[in-house]
């Protein structure tokens, strides 16, 4: 029987997974996998049942938001033996399931690990600590905390994006130098995002560019100070048409970038509480979490099929 560590977080997403456990547990059941469920109690408990038991199992099954998924990805890049893993989205956001085609219907979710193929997706590094999608400061930092609930419930996604719109020009700009590939730019910065996702805080930023997560490079977005009100027009704008205009921002993919701020700055990684932080180096792991996705999935956001794919054609 193939062995499966079942986390879940009871609480993520308003109790989303409370009815569904039973299904859940059933399609499990249906396809040969032995179970272990274990319900989350607190922060970092995910993290610590991945590092003291997850070498135990064939496959490590995580149901919660995107705060739960970024706690077993820290687990499991501390343990030797690596089981396959697989994310069943419980969260308001969802980021990192969006990114991967993972269906938000649980029990659909549930099926795609019972027949899906796995995904050598990249995963990132942030000092000692690990993200999924993004890390950042700024605006979008926030926004998952401050976006009003009827907005959230009327315009889904689009509330996050709007909301962090609204906070641009009240955020405050950080002095700092941007190292990555041989460069380095300082500059005052008021939002910087670095993410391996096409999908950040609902917002599609990059979704005209080729986004590969697992070419084992970051996606980086920093946004200038903002002057006055026609710099921040302009800035919008950029963001809306996703054209980013080089004069306001810093846009680049890079495996490996180190920030180094004049002061304190509070980071959010997978949009839960990333720490203060005047240096910070980020490390892009490439192949690291091995996740259960349907096979479309590969052929969208894999560098490698990609790779495949133009070799067939140049034949
Ligand atoms: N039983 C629990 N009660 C309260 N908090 C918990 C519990 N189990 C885990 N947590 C904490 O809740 C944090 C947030 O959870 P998670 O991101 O899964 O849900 P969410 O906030 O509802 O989802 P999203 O952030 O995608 O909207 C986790 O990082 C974890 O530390």
């Amino acid at each position: 029987m193939k062995r499966m560590l079942f986390i879940y977080n009871p609480m993520a997403g308003k109790e989303q997974i409370k009815n569904k456990l039973s299904d859940i547990v059933q399609i499990f059941c249906k396809s040969g996998f032995e179970i272990t469920i274990f319900a989350t109690q607190g922060p970092e408990d995910a993290t610590n049942i991945v590092q003291e038991r997850g070498e135990e199992y064939d496959y490590i099954v995580c149901s919660g938001g995107d705060g739960t998924m970024n706690e077993v990805a820290t687990g499991y890049m501390n343990i030797t033996k690596k089981p396959i893993c697989g994310y069943i989205p419980a969260g308001t956001v969802n980021d990192f399931a969006s990114s991967l085609k993972i269906p938000k219907i649980m029990k659909k979710a549930a099926q795609l690990i019972t027949q899906g193929s796995v995904f050598r997706c990249d995963l990132g590094q942030f000092n000692d600590r690990y993200f999924t999608y993004v890390c950042g400061f700024g605006a979008f930092t926030e926004v998952s905390y401050q976006t009003p609930q009827e907005w959230k419930n009327a315009l889904g996604k689009a509330a996050y994006f709007i909301e962090a719109l609204k906070h641009i020009a009240e955020i405050k700009a950080h002095h700092m130098k941007i190292i990555y590939d041989g460069n380095e730019i300082e500059d005052n910065f008021i939002l910087g995002l670095v993410s391996n996702s096409v999908s950040v805080a609902g917002y599609k930023a990059y979704s005209k560019m080729n986004i590969m997560m697992d070419d084992g490079k970051f996606e980086a977005l920093f946004i200038k100070e903002i002057h006055n009100p026609l710099e921040l027009q302009a800035a919008l704008n950029g963001l809306m048409s996703k054209k980013f205009d080089s004069d306001r921002m810093l846009q680049f993919s890079s495996s490996e970038i180190k920030i180094i701020c004049d002061d304190e700055v509070q980071w959010t990684l997978d949009g839960e509480d990333g720490g203060l932080c005047k240096e910070v180096t980020m490390k892009n792991h490439q192949y690291a979490l091995p996740i259960l996705c349907d096979k479309s999935v590969s052929a969208q956001v894999s560098h490698r099929a990609a790779k495949k794919a133009e070799e067939v054609e140049e034949k």
